[in-house]
């Protein structure tokens, strides 16, 4: 997909773990376990533009100069409700980090996203927003997402998915072109029930155990 802001995160690991995310016999406990391991990678990769500076410290040795993240905070905020999936694999990596909630579940006959719950911490303008689903089907709930939180004053957001379909992609792109996406798939298409083919099933319903 040719979008300036949408990014592929290409790792051995993460394909392979992403192999077993979509494997429908992974129970229960390895799909939450892979999916905050594959979130936990894909951090790792999105902050690498994170500034630095310079602190004074003492080792057992000496005094030294050495260098600490600076910059914004970070808030995490997961899409209710496969979203959570995500969330302790990254503060595993970035333990500091607020995490606000946006509750959205789609229609199952429009795929329209129903929002019915928002809450994020104050001071949106001097935030990194990191927003996390597994899944950008058609792109509705991401969308509706970023919107909510642009409406609250952010102004610094990067979303991070699982799995993109090319439709959620360009609706998503072409919505929020200041976002930067990244994703560890990009699969092929929705079905007639918009969910991503191959895709990985009900992201929700697997973590949770709700089918
Ligand atoms: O791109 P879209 O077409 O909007 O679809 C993607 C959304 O669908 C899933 O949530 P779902 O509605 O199943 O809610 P849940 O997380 O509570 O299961 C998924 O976690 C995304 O939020
Ligand atoms: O494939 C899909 C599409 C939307 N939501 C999911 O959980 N899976
Ligand atoms: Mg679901």
């Amino acid at each position: 997909m040719n979008f300036e802001n949408f990014h592929i995160i290409k790792h051995p690991l993460i394909e392979h773990k992403l192999t077993y995310i979509r494997e429908k016999h992974t129970s229960k406990k390895e799909f939450k376990e892979l999916v905050d391991e594959v979130a936990l990678l894909m951090a790792y990769e999105i902050t690498k533009d994170f500034s630095l500076q310079e602190i004074e410290i003492s080792t057992p040795i000496c005094k030294t100069k050495s260098k600490v993240v600076s910059g914004k905070k970070v808030v995490l905020v997961p899409i209710l409700r496969a979203g959570l999936g995500m969330v302790d694999g990254i503060l595993k990596l970035i333990p500091s980090a607020r995490v606000g909630h946006i509750g959205l579940y789609r229609d199952e006959k429009t795929l329209k996203p129903v929002s019915y719950y928002f809450k994020i911490p104050s001071n949106c303008e001097d935030r990194e927003f990191i927003l996390v689903d597994p899944m950008l089907a058609t792109g509705g709930s991401a969308v509706a997402a970023a919107d909510m939180l642009k409406k609250a004053g952010a102004k610094n957001i990067k979303f991070m998915c699982l799995i993109a379909a090319p439709e959620g992609v360009e609706k998503f792109c072409k919505a929020h072109p200041d976002v930067k996406v990244y994703a560890a798939g990009l699969d092929e298409k929705l079905n007639e029930h918009g969910y991503i083919v191959p895709g990985l099933g009900d992201a929700g319903d697997r973590l949770f155990g709700t089918k």
